[in-house]
């Protein structure tokens, strides 16, 4: 039973209203006037929201019949049709952003780690990875590789400790280059008259090729016990102790080197996360509220010894003529919210019905951060008084629109200045894509970013042309016109919206966390594109990630992209991935189904049984992939559309989940508390859910898989609550 306060025209779920009340409290916010603020802001963005929703609805109605009544398609008619209806709008020709008080960490380049915050030990770790080891990120990955006795092993491997070492050396020889020699042969370090002399195994001494690029030290200046360097923005320590077990065995006693890596953090309310009621709605708050207090702690057992996990504190360092300073040891936290799409039971409206989430999520994460602007936090989160909100899966510049007027009314009921709430714009629904600059004009004075790279947005390439032709395997489509368009689109709209120096212009997700030796060698291709970050998905990738923003001066790569010509990439933008040319083989299909299949039960099992947002499924040859719910709308997606063109039967499909079922039961055996499906494919809430994403697939709107996640994983805690209280 839920239980509800009356509080002016709303109804507040009992928990929310304390946690609320207690937060109001602690930044001094009037609650009374908070309350009736809120409630008009819910009366009248409530129809907004309506509106926004309506019009994607009927916009996809119109292409479904404009593609039922022309199957012969034609592209300069399809465009003029969509501009018909206002799909695609007028596109502004001067935009140009004016965000102020933004943080250092937005303008640097570097890169940017997600986590879903309701998980308290992984959101802290997150927070920390601002600086990150080099080499256990190398010891501990495929980036060294085993061969020649170089196992990973159970203790640690000397010889695998020789090659970290060396790869660590060649990294500082590549960005630290010394007059003479190099970082392999220095056996000491001094610090004399402000400059950092390397003393060599041969007795001379060296120093930096760049001078400047030495920042300060720990310690000694005769044997410091760390050295600071920074180059491209971003700062590398060498730390150095003679009684470490590294450190000990190495001829200049370092035991470590550390980069400056996750210069920004999103700390997601959205698609990694799995909250579908009062309760969990507010263990994402709470955590988000101990980030913003700074008083979040994580108590858990690893390798036998329990670990408690807090924020970590600034770095402190001796710099120039003996000047102390301090460098922040977190990363600057951004939260992403929830779409416009979904409402919640956690509050009720005048109506008795649930209000929007994303308005929810908009009011409490901003509340909640005042406690990081208002100077009471041990650490503020942001040094200029901003709040950063991730805003994910808009279509089109009116909902943007709608979000701006959002933040505007959030900002009044808080007492904020304009634009304290600063916006990251995803771009990931094709109707945002092909309107960009129009979309960047509505927030034009808050963005703090556009990115693309993003399997939402594949998943809405698919959704949007449900009805065209069945489209290519999903690998194929990462080499279709309309993908690279929407790359180089992206980052040219930002560069000629004055992006540079002011706002991120960020790229996707690497999806293999387990494959870093491949994300070392290929995602440097982010920055080079232009880029000034990328979202990685663990601390560990984004000190790897850390090394590519070394390699590639991205202020250097935005000037020569400024100077190239710019040209239109609607065209290509509009370009159907379908499946022409080719009539695929019946195995073609089957191992097309086998994987997403697999990859949607694999997920969606531990979504409803455990309520675990992001996972790492192994794939169907057992190679570990994150799977959120925007990986989950492609596959979900692109079988849908197979059905519906005849490249599949139902029967073939269901035949699919059922075998899956089996392979995913088997690769989950070791997993705790795992409920199997196989055995119990009727009754099971996960494998009905996982085939109704698909069969129904078709219907959801713009392809969104969270309404039936939704009512599956709802299904699933009264299922488990029921079986309880029976004992
Ligand atoms: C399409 C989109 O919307 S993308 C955005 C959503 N995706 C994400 O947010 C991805 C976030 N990443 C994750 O959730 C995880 O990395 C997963 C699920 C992919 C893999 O998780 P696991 O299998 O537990 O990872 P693995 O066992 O390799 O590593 C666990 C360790 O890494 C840490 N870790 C892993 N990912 C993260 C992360 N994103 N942030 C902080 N720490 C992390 C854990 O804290 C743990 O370390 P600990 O034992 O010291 O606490
Ligand atoms: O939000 C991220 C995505 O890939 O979609
Ligand atoms: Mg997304």
């Amino acid at each position: 039973m839920t239980n509800y306060r009356v509080i002016e025209s709303l109804q507040v779920e009992e928990r929310l209203y304390h946690f609320l009340e207690e937060v109001l409290k602690e930044v001094n916010i009037d609650a009374k006037k908070f309350w009736y603020d809120f409630s008009c802001l819910v009366r009248d963005l409530t129809p907004e929201n309506n509106a926004v929703l309506r019009e994607r609805e009927q916009l996809q109605a119109a292409i479904n019949e404009w593609h039922t009544e022309n199957p012969t398609f034609n592209n300069a008619q399809y465009k003029m049709f969509l501009e018909n209806i206002g799909y695609l709008e007028h596109e502004p020709k001067d935009v140009t952003i004016t965000t102020k008080n933004v943080d250092s960490e937005v303008v640097l380049a570097g890169p940017q780690l997600v986590v879903p915050v309701n998980n308290a030990r992984y959101a802290i770790n997150a927070a920390n990875a601002r600086w990150g080891s080099l080499y256990d990120a190398l010891y501990g990955t495929d980036v060294i590789s085993e061969a020649d006795g170089a196992e990973k092993g159970r203790g640690y491997n000397p010889v695998r400790g020789k090659k970290v070492v060396d790869y660590g050396r060649d990294v500082l020889d590549q960005f630290f280059p010394l007059v003479q020699g190099s970082h392999h042969h220095v056996t000491g370090y001094i610090i004399k008259n402000d400059m950092l002399k390397f003393v060599l195994e041969d007795g001379n001494t060296t120093s930096l090729s760049d001078a400047t690029l030495f920042q300060g030290y720990k310690g000694e200046q005769s044997n410091p016990k760390v050295i600071l360097f920074k180059h491209n923005g971003l700062h590398i320590e060498i730390v150095r102790d003679e009684k470490d077990p590294i450190g000990s065995r190495d001829k200049a006693h370092v035991k470590d080197i550390y980069l400056e890596a996750a210069l920004t953090t999103i700390m997601d309310c959205e698609d990694s996360v799995a909250a579908v009621d009062v309760e969990d709605k507010l263990a994402v708050y709470h955590n988000w509220l101990g980030l913003m207090k700074s008083d979040l702690t994580a108590s858990f057992e690893k390798n036998g010894q329990i670990v408690e996990r807090r924020l970590q504190a600034d770095r402190e360092y001796i710099g120039l003529e003996g000047n102390p300073f301090t460098l922040k040891g977190r990363s600057l936290m951004f939260v992403r919210n929830v779409g416009h799409l979904m409402k919640t039971e956690a509050i009720l409206n005048k109506e008795g019905s649930p209000i929007y989430e994303g308005i929810l999520d908009t009011v409490v994460t901003s509340l909640i951060a005042l406690h990081s602007i208002n100077g009471k936090a041990k650490y503020a989160n942001s040094q200029t008084g901003s709040i950063y909100i991730v805003k994910p899966k808009m279509h089109g510049s009116k909902e943007v629109a709608f979000s701006n007027r959002l933040f505007n009314r959030v900002e009044d009921l808080l007492g904020l200045p304009r634009h304290t709430i600063k916006i990251g714009v995803m771009d990931e629904e094709r109707r945002t894509s092909l309107n960009l600059k129009a979309c960047i004009e509505q927030v034009k004075d808050r963005i703090v970013f556009i990115n693309t790279g993003f399997l939402d947005r594949t998943g809405d390439e698919i959704h949007s042309s449900m009805v065209a032709g069945p489209v290519q395997r999903k690998n194929d489509m990462k080499h279709t016109a309309w993908i690279k368009a929407y790359e180089a689109s992206n980052v040219s709209t930002a560069l000629s919206s004055g992006f540079q120096q002011t706002a991120q212009i960020g790229k996707g997700m690497w999806a293999a966390p387990d494959r870093m030796k491949a994300m070392v060698e290929e995602k440097v291709a982010h920055p080079q594109a232009g880029a000034t970050t990328a979202w990685v998905p663990s601390p560990t990738a984004a000190t790897l990630h850390a090394l590519h923003y070394h390699q590639v001066d991205v202020t250097d790569v935005q000037k020569q992209l400024l100077t190239e010509e710019t040209s239109s990439y609607r065209d290509d933008l509009l370009q159907i991935p379908f499946l022409t040319g080719e009539v695929l083989s019946e195995e073609a299909v089957q191992q097309e189904l086998n994987n997403n299949i697999q990859g949607i039960l694999g997920y969606v099992v531990r979504w409803i049984n455990q309520g675990i947002g992001c996972s790492k499924v192994p794939d169907i040859h057992n190679i570990g992939l994150m799977e959120d719910r925007a990986t989950l709308r492609i596959s979900s997606q692109h079988i849908a559309n197979w059905l519906h063109h005849g490249i599949c039967t139902k029967e073939q499909v269901y035949k699919t989940f059922e075998r899956m079922a089996t392979v995913v039961d088997q690769q989950n055996q070791i997993g705790v508390s795992y409920e199997p499906m196989a055995n119990k494919k009727e009754s099971s809430i996960a494998f009905q859910t996982a085939c109704r994403l698909v069969f129904e697939g078709e219907k959801q709107p713009n392809g969104y898989t969270e309404p039936i996640l939704h009512e599956g994983r709802k299904a699933k805690k009264a299922e488990d609550s029921y079986l309880l209280n029976k004992g």
